[in-house]
């Protein structure tokens, strides 16, 4: 594997990772980060200067665990990895807007994009690592933190299912209007990723295209413990 992260990104398969958007909405990614970076990111779990919050999950009932927002300036690979998945997703993101008769309105690069959240006063990173013990849970929900967000996300698997912890699958529920809500549970290996729709995306239907709206979370985690790394584009207020 070369060992610049955004060089990894850069060369994925973009095209299949669209036909994969497009056609499911969402798309499993191969290993991304080495298991030293995967060690080094929940090595630095308790080091509490990285981070500006951190979130009991059954505080505010949205399951059980915790996780915790990094602070500016981020670490260089989450940074890096930021700024390369951003303009293949906005590209994609602009085609699926044009699918739904709205403006193309994403930026080419994440410092472009940044600057919108920053004129609607959302400046706070919102990149985030989450930690469930045996129990621990993440109930179905959306990551929209303002008026401005993006409409993927990403997360990666930082240990290992089956060796560190078992059950714990992500899941993705998709909502079809006016109709029943169908469910995905995916698995991923220690270091791969996943991206995944923020809110909405297009379905293709008789008369063009219509919208469905996902949530994802967590299953409950049975043994061990279970760290994964959340992507998230826009900054929150
Ligand atoms: O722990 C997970 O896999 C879910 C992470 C999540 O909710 C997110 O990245 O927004
Ligand atoms: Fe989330």
């Amino acid at each position: 594997m070369p060992d610049n992260i955004a060089c990894r990104i850069a060369g994925l398969d973009w095209d299949s990772i669209r036909l994969s958007l497009d056609e499911h909405g969402y798309a499993k990614l191969p290993p991304m980060l080495e298991s030293s970076q995967c060690e080094e990111l929940i090595g630095g779990y308790g080091e509490e200067q990285l981070y500006r919050s951190t979130i009991n999950m059954a505080r505010y009932r949205f399951g059980l665990g915790e996780y915790k927002y990094y602070r500016a300036p981020l670490p260089d690979v989450i940074r890096e990895m930021r700024e390369a998945f951003y303009p293949p997703l906005a590209d994609i993101a602009n085609s699926w807007l044009k699918r739904l008769d709205k403006e193309t309105l994403y930026p080419d690069s994440l410092s472009g994009f940044l600057e919108q959240c920053r004129r609607e006063e959302q400046t706070r990173p919102t990149p985030l690592i989450l930690k469930y013990e045996a129990g621990g849970y993440n109930c179905l929900h959306q990551d929209v933190y303002g008026s401005v967000f993006f409409p993927f996300q990403v997360v990666f698997a930082l240990n290992q299912r089956e060796q560190d912890y078992t059950g714990g699958e992500f899941l993705l529920v998709e909502q079809r209007p006016r109709a029943q809500s169908r469910g995905h549970v995916l698995t991923l290996e220690r270091g791969e990723g996943l991206i995944f729709p923020t809110t909405h995306r297009p379905v293709s239907g008789s008369r063009g295209y219509y919208k469905t709206t996902l949530r994802h979370g967590v299953s409950t985690v049975t043994t061990g413990t279970r760290y994964s790394l959340g992507l998230v584009f826009h900054d929150a207020k």
